[in-house]
């Protein structure tokens, strides 16, 4: 029950049972004492009432109470250790699994979800667990268990006085519980709150340029306080919540003293109760009810807790992208049959047929919107299609576990991302292993030694965050070196040199050319410059193949291809 209750793995489950048991029977022996104190007030108001004879000898009540003080410090050393063992192992084991999982997450899943909000679900989330885990959860049952033991026992020495001590517990709980829903609807609203007001600071960082150049700027950071300003506001309600209930319930555990007082001195004064287990009564609810004030806390803590707890499980939950760990594909060719795809509902791809073969330079080509990107990416399983197949040898992509199947392709993507490192381990990430001489040798191909050069350390000069000290041609440039460093048999080229001047994308293309020989090679680009030498056209409209054919033949056919070309040379 612990286990898909606080989604926990099979020891995290087995210890946390282990910190409950603990935390019981320290609670246990904390209530203990009060054995210790009614026998000294006893023995005191035996004297007082002129008895001479001791209830029990000083000395034995010392040994005692120092039995029970080194009782309750080893249950609570055993209890700390096993708590915030498996609080900070299980949170340790929660972060490596979500990213574990992000590894084998389709990249749709990225689409549909913002990098603060898996953030926050990776490190705010996992550290809110770490908290509850050692803290909440332990006391929170070793609380209840130990409430309901004493309980029993005070219900059998006097129902009454028992449950003028136990009834105020449930009541208190039913006022937490009531608050619970307020409470999980704030905590949403201020999670929400606090993600909108990062994406809006990370979003103002990121275009800082864009925005001081259209002089938008104060606009737009008067957007980001408002945003700002109803954290604030959220972060208060997700407090008052809690807090007013809190109060309530601490309150209402008060009265149980309150009863005691009441309904004992009233049975003591009609002799249905002796003055000795009043006394008793009296000390129980002077102490029983001392957990709770930070229980109650924690059970709202834990509430809380509860919406990181169904985030997580969300993420654990998303089905993964599958397959086996070989792929025994028969040649390279990439054939699409009959391929639908929708982005969140919306159909970007519908029926797409066509094959790119080995040996081949295959362009895809067509107006902006029509799809391209979609399907290169459909291409390499970075998304898995919603009908039809997508085969790289004859081979279903969908069978072929990602990482094993990327093994086969070199991506020059249209947004290069680059590390804040140097040029040389930017481009190595094209194949972890490669010498500084196979670096350099893929460097040379695609044309960076000319702007290397310029560097102040040349290859081994730090680029920056994401490459800022580079142009756009040159960022290209360092990612063609990857795709050539790599050597895949399947390359695919998403407008890979659209930023480049028309000198440099000669010499790129002349570099392509010899390293693409024997690939299959998909294509996307707008120019058709960069077409006029491909072997096979596959032309989008709407998500759908609008014509294939060599360039050639479709313009000679004067359709699709045609106009596009045509307008090309109309515009240039
Ligand atoms: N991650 C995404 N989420 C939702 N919709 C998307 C996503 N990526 C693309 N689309 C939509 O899918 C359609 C096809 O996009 P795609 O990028 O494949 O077209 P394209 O032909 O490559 O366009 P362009 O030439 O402008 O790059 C477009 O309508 C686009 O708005």
């Amino acid at each position: 029950m612990l286990k898909k209750l606080f989604a926990l793995s099979d020891q995290g489950e087995r210890e946390l049972k282990h910190g409950i048991v603990a935390t019981t029977i320290g609670h246990l022996c904390i209530m203990a004492p009060i054995s210790l104190l009614m026998l000294v007030t006893m023995g005191l108001l035996n004297r007082l009432c002129g008895e001479t004879e001791l209830t029990m000898q000083p000395g034995v009540i010392v040994l005692m109470a120092a039995v029970l003080l080194l009782l309750i410090f080893i249950t609570q050393w055993v209890q700390y250790n096993l708590t915030y063992k498996v609080a900070y192992e299980e949170s340790a084991n929660r972060r490596i699994t979500l990213a574990e999982k992000l590894r084998r997450l389709p990249l749709a899943f990225f689409g549909q979800r913002d990098l603060s909000d898996l953030t926050t679900t990776m490190m705010g989330d996992c550290s809110k667990l770490e908290r509850i885990f050692s803290n909440a959860v332990p006391s929170l049952f070793g609380t209840v268990i130990m409430f309901v033991i004493v309980s029993v026992g005070l219900l059998i020495m006097d129902w009454r006085m028992g449950l003028c001590i136990v009834l105020p517990v449930p009541v208190a709980t039913l006022i937490l519980i009531a608050a619970r829903k307020a409470q999980t609807k704030a905590e949403s609203r201020n999670y929400d709150a606090h993600r909108a007001a990062y994406d809006g600071v990370q979003e103002y960082l990121d275009t800082i340029q864009e925005l001081r150049s259209a002089g938008l700027e104060q606009e737009y950071l008067d957007g980001v306080e408002k945003k700002l300003d109803y954290v604030v506001k959220c972060a208060f309600r997700n407090e008052l919540a809690p807090g007013t209930a809190v109060t309530l319930a601490q309150l209402t555990v008060r009265f149980g003293l309150v009863a005691v007082l009441l309904v004992g001195g009233l049975l003591v004064a009609q002799n249905m109760l002796s003055v000795n287990m009043f006394i008793l009564y009296l000390l129980v609810a002077g102490r029983v009810y001392e957990p709770f004030g930070s229980c109650f806390m924690l059970m709202a803590e834990l509430f809380s807790a509860f919406v990181s707890i169904e985030r997580t499980k969300k993420m654990e939950a998303t089905v993964e992208q599958t397959g086996q760990p070989v792929c025994k594909n028969n040649g390279y060719d990439i054939e699409f049959k009959d391929v639908s795809f929708s982005y969140n509902d919306e159909l970007v791809l519908n029926g797409i047929s066509f094959v790119a073969k080995q040996e081949q330079i295959t362009a895809l080509v067509g107006p902006s919107g029509s799809g391209k990107s979609t399907v290169s990416r459909l291409a390499a399983r970075f998304w898995d299609a919603d009908a039809g197949q997508v085969l790289l040898g004859g081979v279903d992509v969908t069978t072929v576990e990602p990482e094993t199947l990327f093994k086969n392709y070199a991506i020059v993507f249209q947004d290069v991302t680059l590390f804040d490192d140097s040029v040389m381990e930017n481009i190595r990430l094209g194949r972890a292993g490669a010498t500084d001489e196979e670096v350099l040798a893929a460097a040379r191909a695609a044309q960076c030694e000319e702007f290397v050069s310029r560097l102040p350390g040349g290859y081994y000069s730090n680029i920056g965050e994401n490459g800022c000290a580079l142009s756009g041609g040159e960022r290209q440039r360092i990612s063609i070196a990857r795709a050539i460093l790599k050597d895949a048999p399947v390359v695919i080229l998403d407008e890979a040199t659209a930023s480049m001047d028309a000198e440099n994308e000669n010499l790129v293309q002349q570099a392509l050319s010899v390293l693409l020989r024997g690939k299959t090679v998909l294509v996307i680009a707008h120019r058709m410059r960069t077409i006029a030498n491909v072997d096979k056209v596959v032309v989008l409209e709407q998500g759908r193949v609008a014509e294939t054919g060599t360039p050639e033949e479709l313009l000679n056919q004067k359709g699709l291809f045609y106009r596009l070309a045509e307008a090309q040379t109309v515009h240039r």
